[in-house]
């Protein structure tokens, strides 16, 4: 009898579990008629994306399932969309029913982000924060303001100026995707956290080393999804195993509490002379806060909270960090590989400074029409941003095809760019597809390395006039070129951004 009771719970237990982790989750795109690949019990699709990543994983579907499937990550349900006029309909046209992006209050990073008490940014607001903060965020990103923020920019570009002429003397192959890392996080603690730092120079100090190690905790994200996904208290675990003294705990910690230093010693000089102050996304940031700092702020507010202000500009070191850095490392790649496309590129710089030899940096960086093709060719080919996410709010179909509310909805940047359907010889790099007359005959939705519609990337113009900037500094004196040790086909890393998996061999020589 007892026997009978045992072997009855147990079977209880697995009908429970098999019905929870295996049957279950997986009947969303059924009751749609969305065709998926066939799942594994827990995992869903996952483990062919912790395999071969989503990207490489989505091109295989593709093949079979066509341009919208669906797929799990773990319990999430998931549609992948390569169809245009649909990527369109939910990126623009019906972007109020697929407004956010992520879910923000969920995942280890924001169980790290509770911890150390830092707010969510911009990047997995919910919808109702995002639409009050994203308005009152988005002037410090005019070409204005932008301007204003040229001298931080170009002091790391002098210092990075001094690193290649010692690099360039020694004449053998640099690792370059680490020195242009130092460049872009030089770049954005001075912007985002008001704080000059000389990591060019090899001198680190507690602000660095904790961005640093907010990166290699971003490794583990996919993996915690997977969990959160199935398990709803796994976000207490994480809790418990990252403990407030957990090294990834402080340095959020820390970035916090430099950040509100430096809000404090600015609130403490703002009655200073105006010609003194500084001009970062800090300091424009805090122009918009809110007097009364009491975290109640209603949505038609235009004002901003120390807690809002710091959150966002960990965002944007945590945006704006890896992904410049990859976008630098990989054209300085792709120039080396077409020497031809670097001559024209050289030839055009040395051109407009015959005739324009006075020009500052931000000038010249922007009338470069060629400097212009050769980033936007170099961000089809190796987007840092593979891929992009929306939340579908309500059920909707979209062209026939019914989206089911709560799914995931993945656009698949580097799939898009890689099109043999949009592009002729995609594997080529050819700055000229962005020519003004051939740059028409591209539908919009088939290159979107900054997203598209109303939430794609705050930080676009920014991170193009640095680029610009930097490349422009460089390329007035030296050039790429293959080496030796030159890895050939490149192999990349897809995590939450696409980077070198080896790094970036090449030789630096002066002109
Ligand atoms: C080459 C460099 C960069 C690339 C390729 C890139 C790419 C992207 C992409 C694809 C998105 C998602 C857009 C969408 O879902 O439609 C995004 C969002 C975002 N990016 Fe960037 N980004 C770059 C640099 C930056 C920089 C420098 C900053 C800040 C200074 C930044 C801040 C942000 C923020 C805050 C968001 C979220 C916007 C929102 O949800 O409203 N990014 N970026």
């Amino acid at each position: 009898m007892l026997f009978a009771y045992i072997f009855g719970g147990v079977l209880l237990l697995v009908l429970i579990l098999w019905y929870k982790f295996a049957y279950a989750p997986y009947q969303v795109f059924k009751k749609v008629g969305l065709t998926s690949p066939p799942t594994v019990p827990f995992f869903g699709n996952s483990l062919d994306i912790f395999k071969l990543t989503d990207t490489v994983a989505i091109e295989k579907w593709m093949k079979i399932h066509g341009k919208v499937f669906g797929y799990y990550f773990g319990a999430r349900a998931v549609v992948a969309i390569l169809d245009l006029d649909m990527l369109k309909e939910i990126t623009i046209k019906q972007f109020d029913n697929f407004t956010e992006r992520r879910k923000g209050d969920s995942g280890f990073m924001y169980v790290l982000r509770k911890k150390a008490n830092v707010a969510t940014g911009l990047v997995h607001m919910d919808k109702k924060n995002w639409k009050r903060v994203r308005p009152i965020t988005s002037p410090t990103f005019s070409a204005k303001k932008m301007r204003m923020m040229v001298p931080l920019i170009e002091k790391s570009c002098h210092t990075l100026d001094e690193v290649f002429s010692d690099i360039s003397t020694k004449g053998n192959s640099t690792e370059l995707f680490r020195i242009f890392g130092h460049f872009t996080m030089e770049v954005i603690l001075a912007t985002a956290f008001g704080c000059q730092v000389n990591i060019l120079k090899g001198e680190g100090n507690s602000l660095t080393e904790a961005a640093a190690g907010i990166f290699s905790g971003t490794a583990i994200t996919g993996l915690s999804e997977l969990l959160c996904s199935q398990i709803p208290f796994s976000e207490k675990l994480f809790e418990l195993f990252f403990s407030n003294g957990s090294k990834i705990t402080q340095d959020f910690a820390t970035l916090k509490s430099v950040a509100m230093e430096v809000i404090e010693q600015r609130r403490q000089q703002s009655s200073e002379a105006s010609e003194n102050k500084n001009v970062d996304f800090l300091q424009l940031l805090m122009e918009a806060r809110a007097d009364d700092d009491t975290g109640e702020l209603g949505p038609g507010s235009k004002q901003l909270t120390d807690d809002e202000i710091i959150a966002l500009c960990t965002t944007f070191l945590l945006a704006g960090y890896e992904t410049t850095s990859n976008l630098l490392a990989f054209t300085a790649y792709l120039l080396a590989m077409n020497p031809d496309k670097q001559e024209k590129l050289i030839q055009e710089i040395d051109k407009y400074y015959q005739d324009h030899k006075e020009s500052s940096l931000y000038d010249a960086a922007h009338s470069v029409e060629y400097l212009d093709w050769v980033l936007h060719e170099s961000l089809r080919v190796y987007p840092p941003a593979p891929r992009t996410f929306r939340i579908c709010e309500n059920t909707c179909t979209i062209n026939g095809v019914t989206i089911p509310a709560g799914c995931y909805i993945v656009i698949p940047i580097q799939v898009l760019h890689q099109s043999v359907e949009h592009w002729e010889q995609p594997e080529l790099f050819r700055p000229e597809r962005f020519s003004p007359n051939e740059k028409e005959s591209h539908h919009p939705m088939c290159y979107m390395p900054f997203g598209a519609g109303p939430r794609n990337c705050i930080g676009m113009r920014f991170a193009l006039m640095e680029a610009k900037m930097c490349l422009m500094n460089l390329l007035r004196k030296y050039k790429f070129e293959r080496a030796p040790d030159t890895q050939v086909p490149l192999k990349t890393r897809i995590g939450v951004t696409q980077s070198p998996a080896d790094g970036i061999f090449l030789k630096v020589l002066l002109q």
